[in-house]
């Protein structure tokens, strides 16, 4: 029989400023789609200043978690993580807080080997992370497609599938969508992998070649995507099954923790 408590997974926050003060965010779409399916749970926001707590908070805080899932954000990483430079051209807004926040958490996530399900800027942070880089702006690269939304549309279209990405053949989606070789996917960003981080496996690409997902096969489960699937799960069953998918590897972590 399963453990029917709930699961704990962390979920970090960006720390964004309106008018004088600042608040830990986490988009409400991300939270709600890990409430989604059956099994419950309850999602926790990692304040954006966990590199800020001393070892032994960190490690506490961890112990309580099940899993973690890294959100998407408008803002993006800061450049000197991947030993670059700020280049012109590069507006978009910054998040120094999360940038460093999620730096530490990263640390203890992997002491701890806690399942990782990292969305978007999630996913540029762990390729960083494990020592790759990024283009500051694919649509000013020669041969890559603009993979970013039409701010123009409404929401819905904004995250509606975008477009094709093929399977490797192996590894996590490959096993989910077993019978796919490509699914379709949405696509909401300026930035993507360059070069790919230290012990990561390609998971997907783009028809322009770019990275859309990568796991680590030496982690319990870390998996990446440059794409939302914590959009609509209920209108989008694709988007339902990678939830679902990550949910389940908290739950096999947390019994196997159990039995130890
Ligand atoms: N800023 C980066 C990452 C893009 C990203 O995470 N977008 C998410 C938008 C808001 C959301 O859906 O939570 C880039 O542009 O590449």
């Amino acid at each position: 029989m399963r453990n029917a408590s709930p699961l704990f997974i962390g979920v970090c926050a960006d720390l964004i400023v309106r008018g004088p003060h600042a608040y830990h965010q986490s988009g409400d779409k991300y939270i709600r789609a890990l409430m989604h399916g059956d099994t419950p749970v309850v999602p926790l926001v990692i304040p954006a200043l966990f590199h800020t707590l001393s070892k032994a908070c960190q490690s506490a805080f961890i112990e309580k978690l099940d899993g973690v899932l890294l959100t998407g954000s408008y803002s993006n990483l800061h450049p000197s993580y991947y030993e670059e430079a700020e280049q012109e051209g590069d507006d978009a807004e910054r998040d120094p807080h999360r940038d460093a926040s999620n730096w530490a958490l990263f640390d203890s996530v992997l002491a701890a080997d806690l399942p990782m399900l990292g969305i978007c800027r999630g996913f540029q942070e762990l390729n960083v992370y494990f020592g790759g880089s990024l283009h500051h702006r694919l649509h000013e690269v020669k041969g890559l497609m603009d993979h970013r939304e039409d701010k123009e549309q409404p929401v819905e279209q904004q995250y509606a599938p975008a477009h094709p990405v093929q399977l490797s053949g192996q590894g996590i989606l490959s096993e989910w969508f077993a019978s796919q070789q490509s699914i379709q996917v949405n696509s909401i960003h300026m930035q993507g992998v360059k070069e790919l981080g230290h012990g990561l496996q390609v998971e997907a690409r783009a028809e322009d070649g770019l990275i859309e997902a990568f796991s680590r096969p030496h982690s319990s489960f870390l998996l990446a995507l440059q794409w939302h699937p914590e959009w609509r799960p209920e209108q989008y069953p694709q988007n339902a099954q990678i939830l679902t998918g990550f949910i389940e590897a908290c739950q096999t972590w947390r019994d196997k923790r159990s039995q130890r």
